[in-house]
C-alpha cells in the first residue's frame, strides 16, 4: 500500500495530455505488446488516433512517457541544450558502445561532440568517396548475377555493402562482408543488434540475471567479445603504425589542409584515411582519449553508421522501383551526368544528383531509419500553451508520425520527391527530422547522404528496378532502426 501511495500517479499536467486509459499500478504497461512488430503498429495506431494534437501519453507503471510528433512541440525539446540526455532504454547499448557519442550525456558528450565534429568535415568526407565507389562496385557486380531473372531480396546486398563501407571508413579495415558474410565479425554485429532490441522490449530481460538465465545473455556476451576483440585489435595495429609513421606529427587540421575537390586522400601512401585515424590524431594532440574512449567511438560509428543507411537505401530502392515515373527522371539525371561512361562518381557528380537527393529525402520522410528516439526531460518544459512536461518525463520523438503531418505534407502517404525541390521546401524546420535536429542531431548525416547517393546511383546506372511488392506488404518493423522485416523484393533489368 505504501509503495502504491508513493508511486500513485498524481500528475494533473501529465493527465491533460490525451492517451490510452491507464489502470491502477500497471498504467498502460499491460496494453503494450512485447512483440516488436505489434508494438510498432500500436505506436502508429496511437499516433493516428491523436494525430490532430500530435502528442499522447503513456504510463508504464508510474513512469511517464510522452510521444511527441508535432513540429511546434518538438522544437522546444530538440532546440534546447537542456534536454539532451538520452532515455534510460539506451543503457542496453552500454555494454557494446560504452558511453560513446550516441549514449553519453553532459560534459562528456559536449567534449566528445566538439572533438568529433571536424572528423565529419566535408574535406574529410571527400576521402571516403573512393571507399563508397569501390564497395558499390562490388555490390553492383553481385547484383549483375541476379539481374534479368526473377525477384530476389535486395536488403542483404545493400546491408553487406553498407557494412563494408563503415568498416573501411571507421576503422580502415577491409572485412569483405560482401564476399564473406559468414565471418565471425559480420555475424556478431548482426546478432548483437537483435539481442539488444529484444532486451529493450522485454521488461523481464532487464535485470541482468534474468537476461542471462532466461534470455540470450550468454550469446550476447559472446558477440560482444568478438566485436570488442576485433575493434581492439584494429585499434592496436593502427595506433602502432600511426606511432611509427611520420604521420605522428599530423593534426586534424593538417589532414584537412590542401584537399582538392576530387582528390582521394591517403594518410600515408596506399593507406586510406579512417575515422580511427582522426581519433588517434586527436589523442596525439593531447585530448586524452584512452584506448577504451577510442574503442567506444569506433563501435558507435559501426552501430549508427551502417544499419541506418542500409535500411534507408533499401526502402528507397523499393519506392523507386514502385514509381516508374520517378525512376525515369532518375535515369535521365544519371545519363546526363555520366553519359555512357563507367567512371566512378566524384563529389561534383554527387552535387549534380539533385533529383536523386529529393528522392532520398522523400524516402526518409516515409521510412525514417530512426523512427523514434528518446530524451529524458531534465527540467519542466512547456509545449505550446497547453502542455507542460515535468522533469524526469521520458519524451519519445516520433519522426515516422511527424512526417505525416498534413499541414506540411499534403496527401502525406504519397511518394513525391518534388516536395523537396528548393521551391517547395519552405516549411517548419522541425517538421522533417530524419536525422533529428538541434545540437544533438546526427553527426553522420552528410556521410549518410553521400553514401546513399553513391550506392543508389551505382544501381540506377546499371539497372531498371522493378518492385514486386506493394508498400503495404513491406512489413516495416520499428525497433531502434526501421527495417523491412522480411526484406524487400525487387527484379532488376540490365539497362542497355
Ligand atoms: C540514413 C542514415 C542515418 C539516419 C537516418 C540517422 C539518424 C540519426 C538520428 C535520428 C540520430 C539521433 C538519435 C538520438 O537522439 O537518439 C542520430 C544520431 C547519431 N548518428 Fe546518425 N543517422 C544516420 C546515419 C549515420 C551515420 C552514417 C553515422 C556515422 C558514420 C551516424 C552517426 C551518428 C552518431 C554518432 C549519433 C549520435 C550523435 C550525438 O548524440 O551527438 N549516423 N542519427
Amino acid at each position: 500500500v505504501s509503495w502504491y501511495l508513493k508511486n500513485k500517479r498524481t500528475h494533473p499536467d501529465f493527465d491533460k495530455i490525451p492517451g490510452p486509459r491507464p489502470i491502477p499500478v500497471l498504467g498502460n504497461a499491460h496494453q503494450l505488446s512485447p512483440d516488436a512488430k505489434k508494438f510498432y503498429s500500436q505506436l502508429l495506431e496511437y499516433s493516428r488516433e491523436w494525430a490532430k494534437v500530435g502528442i499522447f501519453r503513456i504510463w508504464l507503471g508510474n513512469k511517464q512517457i510522452v510521444a511527441v510528433y508535432r513540429a511546434e512541440y518538438i522544437e522546444p525539446l530538440l532546440n534546447s541544450s537542456k534536454h539532451m540526455d538520452k532515455a534510460d532504454e539506451y543503457r542496453f547499448l552500454h555494454p557494446w558502445l560504452g558511453t560513446g557519442l550516441l549514449t553519453s550525456t553532459g560534459n562528456k558528450w559536449r567534449i566528445r561532440r566538439k572533438l568529433l565534429t571536424p572528423t565529419f568535415h566535408f574535406k574529410i568526407l571527400h576521402d571516403f568517396i573512393g571507399v563508397f565507389n569501390d564497395q558499390a562496385d562490388v555490390m553492383v557486380k553481385k547484383l549483375q548475377k541476379v539481374a534479368d531473372k526473377g525477384p530476389f531480396n535486395v536488403f542483404p546486398y545493400i546491408t553487406l555493402c553498407a557494412l563494408d563501407i563503415i568498416c573501411e571508413t571507421a576503422m580502415g579495415r577491409h572485412v569483405n562482408a560482401q564476399g564473406n558474410s559468414d565471418s565471425d565479425y559480420v555475424q556478431a554485429i548482426n546478432k548483437i543488434t537483435v539481442h539488444i532490441l529484444l532486451r529493450m522490449r522485454r521488461p523481464w530481460y532487464w535485470p541482468d540475471f534474468l537476461f542471462y538465465l532466461l534470455g540470450p545473455g550468454r550469446e550476447h556476451d559472446r558477440c560482444l567479445k568478438t566485436l570488442h576483440s576485433f575493434t581492439s585489435k584494429v585499434i592496436m595495429e593502427r595506433s602502432e603504425a600511426f606511432r611509427q609513421s611520420r604521420s605522428q606529427q599530423t593534426t586534424i587540421e593538417d589532414i584537412m589542409k590542401g584537399r582538392g575537390d576530387d582528390e582521394t586522400v591517403y594518410l600515408e601512401k596506399g593507406k586510406r584515411l579512417a575515422f580511427l585515424d582522426m581519433l588517434l590524431c586527436a589523442s596525439a594532440e593531447g585530448h586524452h582519449l584512452s584506448f577504451e574512449d577510442i574503442r567506444e567511438e569506433v563501435d558507435t560509428f559501426m552501430f549508427e553508421g551502417h544499419d541506418t543507411t542500409a535500411a534507408a537505401i533499401t526502402f528507397c530502392t523499393h519506392l523507386i522501383g514502385d514509381h516508374p515515373h520517378v525512376q525515369d527522371k532518375l535515369h535521365e539525371e544519371m545519363d546526363q551526368i555520366f553519359g555512357d561512361s563507367d567512371r566512378p562518381a566524384n563529389m561534383k557528380d554527387l552535387k549534380e544528383m539533385k533529383y536523386l537527393e529529393c528522392t532520398v529525402k522523400e524516402a526518409l520522410r516515409l521510412f525514417p531509419s530512426v523512427p523514434f528516439f528518446g530524451r529524458s526531460i531534465t527540467e519542466d518544459v512547456k509545449l505550446g500553451d497547453q502542455y507542460t512536461l515535468k522533469k524526469d518525463t521520458t519524451a519519445v520523438i516520433v519522426p515516422v508520425a511527424l512526417h505525416l503531418d498534413e499541414r506540411y505534407f499534403p496527401d502525406p502517404y504519397k511518394f513525391d520527391p518534388d516536395r523537396f525541390l528548393p521551391e517547395n521546401a519552405n516549411r517548419h524546420p522541425y517538421s522533417y527530422i530524419p536525422f533529428s535536429a538541434g545540437p544533438r542531431n546526427c553527426i553522420g548525416q552528410r556521410f549518410a547522404l553521400m553514401e546513399e547517393k553513391v550506392m543508389l546511383s551505382s544501381m540506377l546506372r546499371k539497372f531498371d528496378i522493378i518492385s514486386t511488392q506493394r508498400r503495404e506488404d513491406l512489413s516495416p518493423i520499428g525497433e531502434l532502426i526501421l527495417r523491412p522485416q522480411f526484406g524487400v523484393d525487387v527484379k532488376l533489368k540490365s539497362r542497355k
